[in-house]
C-alpha cells in the first residue's frame, strides 16, 4: 500500500511552499516523501520534482499550439491527464512500491475541486492503486480578516471535501503576515450568532436570511 496527499487550495495559497517546507522537514527527520508537480504550468520548484506532469503536457505548448488562454488550458491540461492516466500515471507509479509517501502539488484553478471531475478521478485512479489518499487544503490566512472573506474561503474548502470525499486538514497559510492573532481566534472557534452578527453588519437587511441559513449551515458541516 502507499499513501499520497493532495495539496490543494486557491492560487497562490502557498502549496508549492508548503511542499517546499514539508521535503524539508522530512529529509531532516530522515523519512522519504516524493513530491510531484501536477501544475502545467509550474516553472520552477524548491524541491526535488519526482513526477511531472509537464512531462506528459505543459500549459505553454497547449496556449500556443491549440490558442487557448491560461485557464482553458489549464483545463485543457488536466482533461488530458485524466485521459492518460491508464499509462503516463500507471508508468510513472511502478516506480515507487509499497509504503511510499507521495505528495501531489496541484495547481490552484478553483474549478479542480469545485465541479470539475478530474481531480476525483485521478484519486479514484490512485485508490484503485492502492494508495490511500488525504487532502490537504491550504487557505490563505488572510482570508480570516474579516467575516465575508472567511465564508467564501470556508465554501471553496467545503466544495473540496464534498467533490473529493476524502480525510481532509485544512491549513491556514502564511500566518506570519497576520497582525490581528486575536482577531483570528473568532474563526477559529466560529459561533453561528457571532459570524451572523457580523455578517449582517456587513451587508444591507435585505441579506439577513440568506445570512442567518449560510452561518448555521456553515456551523453545522464544518466544525
Ligand atoms: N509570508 C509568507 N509568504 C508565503 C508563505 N507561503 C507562501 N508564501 C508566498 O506566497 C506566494 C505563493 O506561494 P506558492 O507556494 O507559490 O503558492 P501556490 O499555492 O503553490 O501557488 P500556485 O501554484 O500559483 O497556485 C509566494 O510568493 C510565496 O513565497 C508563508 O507562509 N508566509
Amino acid at each position: 500500500m502507499g499513501y499520497a496527499q493532495l495539496v490543494i487550495g486557491p492560487a497562490g495559497s502557498g502549496k508549492s511552499t508548503y511542499c517546499s517546507s514539508l521535503y524539508q522537514h522530512c529529509e531532516a527527520v530522515q523519512r522519504t516523501v516524493h513530491i510531484v508537480n501536477l501544475d502545467p504550468a509550474a516553472e520552477k520548484f524548491d524541491y526535488p520534482v519526482a513526477m511531472d506532469i509537464r512531462e506528459l503536457i505543459s500549459l505553454d505548448d497547449v496556449m500556443e499550439e491549440l490558442g487557448f488562454g491560461p485557464n482553458g488550458g489549464l483545463i485543457y491540461c488536466m482533461e488530458h491527464l485524466q485521459e492518460n492516466l491508464d499509462d503516463w500515471l500507471e508508468e510513472e507509479l511502478e516506480n515507487y512500491l509499497d509504503d511510499d509517501y507521495l505528495v501531489f502539488d496541484c495547481p490552484g484553478q478553483i474549478e479542480l475541486f469545485s465541479h470539475v471531475p478530474v481531480l476525483k478521478n485521478f484519486v479514484e485512479h490512485l485508490q484503485r492503486k492502492n494508495f490511500k489518499v488525504c487532502v490537504v487544503y491550504l487557505l490563505d490566512s488572510q482570508f480570516m480578516t474579516d467575516v465575508t472573506k472567511y465564508i467564501s474561503g470556508c465554501m471553496a474548502s467545503l466544495s473540496a471535501m464534498v467533490q473529493l470525499e476524502l480525510p481532509h486538514v485544512n491549513i491556514l497559510s502564511k500566518m506570519d503576515l497576520v497582525t490581528d492573532r486575536r482577531g483570528l481566534k473568532n474563526y477559529l472557534n466560529p459561533e453561528a450568532p457571532i459570524l451572523l452578527s457580523q455578517l449582517n453588519q456587513h451587508m444591507p437587511p435585505s441579506f439577513a436570511k440568506l445570512n442567518k441559513v449560510l452561518a448555521n449551515w456553515l456551523m453545522i458541516s464544518l466544525w
